[in-house]
């Protein structure tokens, strides 16, 4: 068992000679193991594809997004105006610091493993608690935004542009996101600016996700199931495949595609959308010969800001109003299992 605030990553456990069998609490109860993909109606499950590029009609895109946020609430998005080389620069530089860095020198940036979200190298995702199954998964947690909160010397100093790299790539997320939830605002007949404003600033972090390869990917899971608490997370991988959406009572696999970024609507908008838009439960899932990489740019509130249904919007209101700071306390005490937080906000 774990000892509060000692330096267990699960990489370390992966690379030890443990082949066969991975300890007792990476084992997850029967109905949380992954099973085999469905082959369920295959046009059901293709996840939308959405261009954002040229000169197209506001009113086609903005049903497309609004389908896709209502039947999937995640979607890819091509044509995004983020450049491809630096999707490329990013995954290269998040695989080289769980690769190249020997683990001694990744203990050097650690994250507080009593606070959750804490900025840094870290395995757990809840703060410890000792009955929890715990991930597959070690990550790298960098706070980017506000710039007050923006701290590089606290991040990886190798590859030598590792910093820069990292501040170009937070500041085109915000910059797709916002765009985003215009598009989404504007979808339902709000101001495009709506959700942004009630969003206020703009709290981003970008998390890179190592999950080591797994010698029992039969029991396990890299991230349990949950849905993203805040607003909107831009997500992308390298070509191994992991994260998984769940569809109408399936799980459907992401499949990586290398120059689309993967939306996925958090629980923020499904409130102040009143539910018209769902945010996507999904996890990630372990795979036996190869690790595997994502990297998530989630896009919050302050811990201060209240949300609620938009007023007027597919009423009457459905969820009650949340200080976005109370709604992170209890999905880090209870645990996200799939939706349970914001269940407890239905009316
Ligand atoms: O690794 C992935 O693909 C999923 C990551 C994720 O869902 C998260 O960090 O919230
Ligand atoms: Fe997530």
């Amino acid at each position: 068992m774990e000892v509060v605030g000692a330096p267990i990553r699960v990489q370390s456990i992966a690379e030890k000679d443990l082949k066969v069998e991975v300890p007792p609490q990476y084992i997850q109860p029967p109905e949380n193991r992954p099973s085999q993909p469905s082959n369920g109606n295959a046009a059901d499950h293709k996840i939308p594809m959405i261009n954002l590029g040229g000169d197209r009609d506001l009113n086609l895109l903005c049903k497309e997004i609004g389908s896709a946020c209502t039947e999937w609430g995640a979607f890819h998005v091509i044509n995004h105006g983020v450049s491809t080389t630096l999707l490329d620069q990013i995954r290269k530089f998040g695989s080289s610091f769980f690769q190249d860095y020997p683990m001694t020198e990744k203990l050097r940036y650690a994250c507080d493993s009593n606070s959750p979200a804490s900025e840094g190298y870290g395995s757990r995702m809840l703060v410890a608690s000792d009955d929890a199954v715990l991930d597959w998964r070690d990550y790298f947690d960098h706070h980017t935004f506000p710039l007050s909160r923006r701290h590089p010397s606290r991040w990886p100093h190798f590859p030598p542009n590792y910093r820069e790299v990292i501040e170009e790539y937070s500041d085109n997320m915000k910059v797709l996101a916002l765009k985003l939830l215009g598009l989404i605002s504007t979808s339902l007949g709000l101001s495009s600016s709506f959700i942004e404003e009630s969003m206020g600033e703009v709290y981003q972090n970008i998390t890179v996700s190592y999950y080591p390869s797994c010698p029992q990917p039969e029991l396990t899971l890299g991230l349990q199931s949950h849905s993203d608490m805040g607003f909107i997370t831009l997500l992308i991988q390298e070509n191994v495949a992991g994260l998984q959406v769940s569809k109408n009572d399936d799980w459907v696999t992401v499949d990586p595609v290398s120059h689309a970024i993967f939306v996925i609507l958090g629980d923020q908008t499904e409130i102040i959308t009143n539910g018209v838009y769902k945010s996507a439960v999904h996890r990630a899932i372990t795979n036996g010969e190869k690790a595997r990489l994502s990297v998530a740019t989630f896009h919050d509130p302050a811990k201060t800001v209240s949300v609620s249904p938009a007023p007027g919007l597919n009423p009457p209101p459905r969820y009650h109003e949340v200080v976005y700071g109370d709604y992170v306390q209890s999905w880090y005490s209870k645990g996200p299992n799939g939706k349970r937080n914001i269940d407890a906000l239905l009316i």
